[in-house]
């Protein structure tokens, strides 16, 4: 491992058990990893290997069962409720898959939200959600409505909701996945420039074309880390061996 990385996050022997009924189902185990600042990290494994509920456990959107997680140095399972979600929304950015807009707020008001939330000076929220608007190709559609705009737009204002308060680190679930070839590469080269800024990234994909743009995997196997590939920076015209590479690392470990 390079030593010159700072490592942001850091999660010891984390574990999550669902338990539903008499069932329990162990879908992270004793996982201990460390993710560095201004890394594009990528997780990756098969369906139900435990992709997202891991980042929900490092994003501290869900609570851990048993283990730590240390971001910029601070245990998120040591904070009361209300602690962590100041923490969330100051240090913390989340894309989900499916936008996960208010349905009933205009685009402005769904990215300018978190910012409200976080108790920022409302016209330097303001401000910044139209530099992030217009940088998201977005400066048209501030008032319109989820439902009144495309797949992509929506995804692209879950980015600017996500980068309102200038969070350390950014989290991503399959944030392509309900996209179609065109809007998910406009997604992606947003990401890559976000990350190319200094922003630290981390997110999961099944998408090798997604997977391409990280400079670090993490394959996940049952729960458990089946391994690490440091990938070295993203150059474009290597995307192709690059993508061949990962696919040959992934069924590598399967
Ligand atoms: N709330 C829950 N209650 C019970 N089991 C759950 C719950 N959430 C997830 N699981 C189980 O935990 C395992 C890991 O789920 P998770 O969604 O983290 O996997 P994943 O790798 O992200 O899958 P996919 O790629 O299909 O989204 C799966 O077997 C899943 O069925």
């Amino acid at each position: 491992m390079p030593t010159s990385k700072t490592i942001m996050l850091q999660a010891s022997n984390l574990c999550k058990t669902y338990t539903t009924g008499k069932e329990q189902y162990h879908a992270v185990r004793n996982v201990d990893l460390s993710i560095y600042e201004r890394d594009f990290t990528v997780i990756m494994g098969d369906s139900g290997s435990g992709k997202s509920t891991l980042l929900y456990l490092l994003s501290g959107l869900d609570a851990v069962t048993a283990g730590e997680v240390q971001l910029q140095g601070q245990q998120l399972n040591q904070f009361s409720a209300k602690e962590l979600a100041r923490f969330r929304a100051n240090q913390i950015g989340f894309i989900y898959q499916n936008s996960n807009l208010v349905p009933d707020l205009t685009l402005f008001d769904n990215i300018a939200l978190p910012g409200y939330i976080a108790n920022r000076d409302k016209e330097a929220v303001k401000q910044r959600a139209h530099e992030l608007m217009t940088s998201l190709y977005l400066e048209k559609e501030g008032s319109r409505l989820p439902s009144q705009v495309s797949g992509g737009q929506q995804q692209r204002a879950a980015i600017a909701r996500a980068l309102i308060n200038n969070p350390d680190i950014v989290f991503a679930d399959e944030p392509t996945g309900s996209l179609n070839y065109e809007q998910g590469v406009t997604v992606l080269d947003i990401l890559s420039g976000m990350n190319a800024d200094g922003q630290s990234i981390v997110m999961v994909t099944h998408d090798m074309k997604a997977a391409c743009r990280g400079n670090r995997l993490i394959y996940i196997r049952d729960g458990k880390i089946g391994g690490t590939l440091d990938m070295g920076p993203y150059a474009p015209e290597q995307a192709s061996e690059r993508e061949a590479m990962i696919f040959a690392y992934v069924t590598g470990r399967r």
